[in-house]
């Protein structure tokens, strides 16, 4: 089998956030957006105007290839575009300027509702994810047996999603989300929501996954999580990159100065 691999060369991708009409908005808008990036450097993506369309550059430019093997955190002050890179290599956003190359099985954990129907209830949730997976009977069996256990929902499982509360949301979703094992995992930061139970039992389940997978990106604001989880850091600034190495060395330097 050929080894996942994961490649982008001069990869841009702007969101158009204003078209024209409504200027005095727009202008106000555009003038606050510039003094924040103008005074603090660092937050957000650039904000320009593009034949009268006001677009924000999430990625500039950015050239990196990641390999099996590698298990890479991405840092950077709000609006520095992690969850938009982690959102291009699921498939999410597309974009014509530059190039992104995905070899292997990518499984993303986003969201801990998305695929989920919240008229139906936690178990008919689990089946129709089971389908999703083409999993036979037996599978269907096993993957309700461990979700049932692992998200600890006693009656409402069998009550409509509609129902739960966010943390209970959470739990089901973070359940169905760790069932597959992709070669590349893309993990945004919400994982490591709920309260500290929840969190023991999701670090566990979260470690059997990544020991399987070849590839991990991963999301965090939390250093000590990024020390713990990376191979590899990728601070990320304004849609591109400024540092990418050694956990340790990226994270001091971040570190340093934030
Ligand atoms: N759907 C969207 N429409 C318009 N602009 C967007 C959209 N998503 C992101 N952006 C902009 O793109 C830039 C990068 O955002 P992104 O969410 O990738 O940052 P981030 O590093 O994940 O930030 P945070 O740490 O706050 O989650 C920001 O300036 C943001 O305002």
């Amino acid at each position: 089998m050929e080894k996942p691999v994961i490649r982008l060369v001069d990869y841009a991708l702007a969101f158009p956030i204003f078209h024209g009409g409504a200027r005095s908005l727009k202008k106000s808008l555009f003038k606050s957006v510039k003094q924040t990036v103008a005074s603090r450097g660092r937050v957000g993506g650039q904000v320009r105007n593009v034949s009268d369309t006001m677009m924000v550059q999430a990625l500039d430019g950015l050239t990196l290839e990641i390999n099996a093997g590698e298990h890479v955190g991405l840092i950077g002050h709000n609006g520095a575009g992690k969850s938009t890179l982690l959102r291009a290599l699921a498939g999410i956003y597309e974009s014509p300027f530059g190039k992104l190359e995905i070899r292997g099985e990518v499984h993303a954990l986003l969201d801990p509702q998305s695929g989920m129907n919240i008229d139906l209830t936690g178990r008919e949730n689990i089946e129709l994810f089971a389908r999703m997976l083409q999993f036979d009977q037996n599978q269907t069996k096993e993957l309700e047996r461990e979700v049932e256990d692992f998200a600890d929902l006693g009656a409402f499982l069998d009550l409509p999603v509609r129902l739960y509360s966010s943390g209970m949301v959470v739990r089901l979703g973070f359940g169905l989300a760790t069932a597959p094992r992709p070669q590349i995992l893309l993990m945004d930061e919400w994982f490591m929501a709920g309260d500290q139970h929840f969190q023991d039992k999701a670090r566990a389940r979260l470690e059997s996954m990544i020991a399987q997978a070849d590839i991990l990106v991963l999301t965090s604001h939390s250093l000590p999580v990024l020390r713990e989880w990376s191979t590899r850091v990728i601070w990320m600034e304004g849609g591109r990159v400024r540092m990418d190495g050694a956990p340790d060395t990226v994270l001091d330097a971040y570190e340093a100065a934030s």
